[in-house]
């Protein structure tokens, strides 16, 4: 890991980061997979985790070998996140950071695997704080995003769509995703890491620039970032 260096913009990933969805994903996929008599995996979620809709739905459809074709599975997994995701809170720390970076007029932005139609069921009783964001990228349909994380698409899309389009080395990404944290690296970005405790830290903490348990842990001053007043 390299020392922290001062950044100017600040990119978030959005599930299992700012909002508590992947726990969701989980009992979503949970329910889908004991249909067919299938168990979800940690491993396997971790191969899904970032990616685009389609993407991770063929993730999963090969990996179990799911007698479904893609297009199935979104519907029946779908039909279980338009019950889970609404309610979705915020995770510890989430709110204050947004909250101070914006007050303080550090540029913010989201770069998401989400499509548009999850991101309007994730956020859509928490309107006040996502828009504070200058500008969201949805990997999952935006036409600029040609590949969904581990690749660097979405934040270099993402770092692009700043005014002022900042150097990747003033842009620091906030992730708990390993493809999320190895995409923020491809983009040239220092990358906070906020893992789930079951990840595999082992081939990914050499590309986070610093590692946390929780977002109320994170050091704004280590990266040149005002510091909270209380
Ligand atoms: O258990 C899962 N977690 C996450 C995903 C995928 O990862 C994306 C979350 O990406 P991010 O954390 O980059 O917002 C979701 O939109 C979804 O496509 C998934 O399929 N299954
Ligand atoms: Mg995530």
């Amino acid at each position: 890991m390299a020392a922290p260096k001062p950044v100017s913009h600040v990119i978030f990933d959005m599930d299992g980061l700012l909002i508590d969805t992947e726990r969701l994903y989980t009992v979503a996929t949970n329910t889908v997979c004991s249909q067919y008599g299938k168990e979800f995996t940690w491993e396997l979620k971790e191969k899904q985790m970032g990616k685009k809709e389609l993407e991770s739905v063929k993730i999963i459809i090969e990996e179990l070998q799911l007698p479904v074709s893609p297009e199935e599975y979104i519907e029946k997994i779908r039909a279980e996140h338009v019950k889970l995701f609404p309610t979705v809170p915020f995770l510890p720390g989430a709110v204050k950071l947004v909250k101070h970076l914006h007050s303080n007029n550090i540029p913010i932005a989201i770069a998401t695997g989400s499509n548009t139609f999850g991101f309007e069921l994730k956020t859509r009783n928490h309107k006040d704080v996502f828009n504070l964001f200058h500008h969201v990228v949805k990997s999952g349909d935006d036409p600029e995003v040609k590949n969904g994380k581990p690749s660097p698409d979405c934040f270099l899309v993402c770092k692009k769509r700043f005014p002022d389009d900042p150097p990747s080395e003033k842009v620091l990404v906030f992730e708990d995703a390993r493809n999320g944290v190895l995409a923020a690296h491809a983009a040239g970005m220092q990358v906070v890491w906020v893992p789930d405790p079951r990840a595999d830290r082992t081939d990914t903490s050499q590309f986070a620039t610093v590692i946390l348990n929780s977002l109320e842990e994170f050091k704004l001053e280590d990266f040149g970032l005002p510091p909270y007043s209380i």
